[in-house]
Order: structure tokens, then C-alpha cells, then sequence
């Protein structure tokens, strides 16, 4: 059975290194199921937001909850545990490695033999995992139809393909609320296309709490029920996807980031002006 989706409530969040505030007592919220984007001008705070609230950085202030409970002090690894999965910016899986290899590492997360125990209790550790790799495979490889290229090596795979495959790792995890970073960054406009969808998909039939941060604003836009806009560390805007692209402050944070070239809409007028 699928846990169900999980509520992220992150207040007051600040985060400094050395003189710079990265993050400057920001304010998310992310409703059960939602498909939440964080976006802003580069150097805005997002993955320092996105760290922070995966424990990879400790907060200077602030509380990260999961379903009203504080996880501010778990470690990443616990926070994986409770059901937070991520992606990261830069693919990080093992290249040698096939497809099916690489995701499943993401289920081993949850096992209950560790190393140690999978010596004295070789039956049960052996049943675990066949039913992991069944359940891996039904689930997850199906899904994102990946099965033609479950046993190959991920090294060989096309940039798009290698995506998917980090977000099939992270679903093996069986997350309630998943975090993408940077998804579709590099890709083509097919693959965007592609990865856009099996987003949706997966909020749809897995009922997943998303949570992203991405530069494509096109495909922000699309998918997004709720967008939250950094600059400079704060959070200057939140709403729906309309309200956001119409509100003069994020207009004015795009355009005064140095000409930044992003697009709402492929081929359209910068954020703000699509009608
Ligand atoms: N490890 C670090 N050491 C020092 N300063 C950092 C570090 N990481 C981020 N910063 C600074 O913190 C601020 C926020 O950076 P962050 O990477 O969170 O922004 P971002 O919105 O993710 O940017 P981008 O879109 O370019 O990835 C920036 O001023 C950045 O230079």
C-alpha cells in the first residue's frame, strides 16, 4: 500500500555563510499532494532552501515539519526515512551501474536487515530482497517505463533518460513528499516534455506531495499549482502559477537579474508578460 501524501511546513527558515544571507526567515508551504515549484533569479536561496529542508544544511533559524511534526534536527538520512526523497542538480547515480541496480538502492532505505543482520538472518534477508526486487520492478520501472533499458548501464543512457532514472531512485524510496531539483535542467525540449509529464503521473497515481525547484518557467507554469518566489534570500511572492507571473515584484526581480534570458513559455516574453 502507498503512504499517503505528507504536508511540508517550513517557517522563519535563515541560513548564512560567512557575510552572505542565503536564506533570510522564508516562509513555505506545501499542501498534501500539491505540485509546489520554488523558483527565483540565480544565487536567489533555492538550494539552500531545498538543502536545508532535506537536512543536508543546518538552519541558522527556523523549523521544517512533516505533517506538523518537527524534523528541524533529523539527519538527512532519517528524513529519507519518514518519507522525504530528493533528486539533485547534478545527476549522482552510479554510472557503472545498471538502471534496475541504481534504483534500487533507493528502496534499500527502508529495509529492516542491515548488514550485520543479513548474516544471521539470511532467510529473512533473502526474502526482503526478492520481494523488493518484484515490487521495485512492478512499481517504479513499469511506471516510468523504463523496462527496455533496466539492464544497462547508466552511463550509456541519453541525459533525459538518465533523469528519469534518478527520479525512478527517489519513487523507490516510496516517498510522501518528493523533492526535484532542477529536473529538466539540460534537456531538450522533447525530454521537458517527457519529464513534465511523468511528474503529473506520478502526483496523479502516486499521490505524491512535489515539491521542485527549476529555471524552466514554461514548464514551472504548466505543472505547478503553487509557485514560491525567492530573491536575494526572501520570499517575495506565493500563489498560483497566474498570480505569480502577474505579480510586479517578480517581474521586477527577472528583469533586474542581469537580463536574465529565461522564458515563461517557450519562445514567449520573459515572466510577466504572458497573457
Ligand atoms: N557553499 C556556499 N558557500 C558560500 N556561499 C554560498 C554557498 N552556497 C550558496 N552560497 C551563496 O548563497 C546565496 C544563495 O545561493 P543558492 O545556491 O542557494 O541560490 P540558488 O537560488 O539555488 O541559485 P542558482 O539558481 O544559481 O542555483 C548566493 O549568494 C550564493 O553565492
Amino acid at each position: 500500500m502507498r503512504p499517503p501524501a505528507a504536508r511540508l511546513d517550513v517557517e522563519n527558515l535563515s541560513l548564512q555563510f560567512g557575510g552572505v544571507k542565503a536564506l533570510d526567515g522564508i516562509d513555505l508551504h506545501v499542501a498534501p499532494g500539491s505540485i509546489t515549484a520554488l523558483i527565483g533569479p540565480n544565487g536567489a536561496g533555492k538550494t539552500s532552501a531545498f538543502n536545508s529542508i532535506s537536512g543536508f544544511y543546518t538552519p541558522k533559524t527556523g523549523t521544517v515539519k512533516l505533517d506538523g511534526e518537527d524534523i528541524t534536527a533529523v539527519p538527512a538520512r532519517d528524513r529519507a526515512k519518514l518519507g522525504l526523497a530528493r533528486t539533485f542538480q547534478n545527476i549522482a547515480l552510479f554510472r557503472g551501474m545498471t538502471v534496475l541496480d541504481n534504483i534500487k538502492l533507493g528502496r534499500h532505505a527502508h529495509l529492516t536487515t542491515g548488514v550485520f543482520d543479513a548474516f544471521l538472518y539470511w532467510g529473512k534477508a533473502r526474502r526482503e530482497e526478492m520481494e523488493l526486487r518484484a515490487e521495485v520492478e512492478r512499481d517504479v520501472i513499469d511506471f516510468l517505463e523504463l523496462d527496455h533499458i533496466r539492464n544497462v548501464p547508466v552511463a550509456i543512457l541519453p541525459y533525459g533518460l538518465q533523469k528519469k532514472v534518478e527520479l525512478a531512485r527517489a519513487l523507490a524510496m516510496r516517498p510522501r513528499i518528493l523533492m526535484l531539483d532542477e529536473p529538466v535542467a539540460g534537456m531538450n525540449r522533447e525530454e521537458t516534455e517527457d519529464m513534465a509529464r511523468a511528474i503529473l503521473d506520478v502526483r496523479e497515481e502516486w499521490g505524491v506531495t512535489v515539491l521542485l525547484v527549476e529555471h524552466d518557467m514554461g514548464m514551472v507554469m504548466d505543472i505547478s499549482d503553487h509557485v514560491c518566489v525567492l530573491n536575494f534570500g526572501r520570499r517575495i511572492a506565493a500563489g498560483t502559477p497566474e498570480e505569480v507571473r502577474n505579480n510586479p515584484d517578480v517581474i521586477k526581480a527577472y528583469l533586474g537579474s542581469s537580463g536574465d534570458p529565461r522564458r515563461v513559455a517557450e519562445g514567449s516574453a520573459p515572466i510577466g508578460e504572458v497573457a
